[in-house]
């Protein structure tokens, strides 16, 4: 079991309670087609993929940038059991939709780019090292139940 000191615990809820979703999920999703361009292939039905600029200007990619990054409240809500709280997702990204896990990593790497980038100085070596430890932990769950 994960154990969280009470720092990291308020430093994780202090960034997700000053996350502007709408904002920094579709800027984070579309670093990840654009930096990363094999996760491209899981968004074939999404439509204009061809260019940075189109990935960015993309509604059904901003629209699952924010799903994506409301998909990690359930983490922020469920510090003590992020396994079971990610248990159906993992299932569904294995299962289902066959997401390389690798790639759960590349977008956490992503994500902490655009939060960085957001907070300036704010984002302290002890805020990276807890977010940090909170997207490996999340890794880790949404890669479990593969086989
Ligand atoms: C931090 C890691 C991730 C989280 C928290 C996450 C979360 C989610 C959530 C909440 C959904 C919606 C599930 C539903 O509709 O019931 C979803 C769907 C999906 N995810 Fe992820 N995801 C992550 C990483 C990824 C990665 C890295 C990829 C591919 C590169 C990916 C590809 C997809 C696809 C293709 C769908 C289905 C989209 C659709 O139905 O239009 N996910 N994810």
């Amino acid at each position: 079991m994960v154990e969280w000191t009470q720092q990291e615990r308020s430093i994780i809820a202090g960034i997700f309670a000053n996350l502007n979703y709408e904002d920094i999920g579709p800027k984070a999703l579309a670093r990840c087609l654009i930096v990363y361009p094999w996760t491209q292939r899981y968004f074939g039905a999404y439509g204009d993929l061809s260019t940075p600029d189109a990935i960015k200007g993309n509604a059904k990619i901003a629209a699952h940038g924010v799903k994506v990054l409301h998909g990690l409240d359930r983490a922020v809500k469920n510090m003590d059991n992020i396994n079971e709280a990610y248990s159906e997702l993992s299932v569904l990204h294995s299962d289902k939709l066959h997401v390389d896990p690798d790639n759960f990593r590349i977008l956490g790497d992503c994500l902490t780019v655009v939060i960085a980038a957001n907070l300036g100085d704010a984002f302290t070596v002890e805020t990276q090292c807890a977010f940090q430890k909170f997207l490996a932990v999340v890794v880790f769950a949404l890669g479990r139940k593969y086989h």
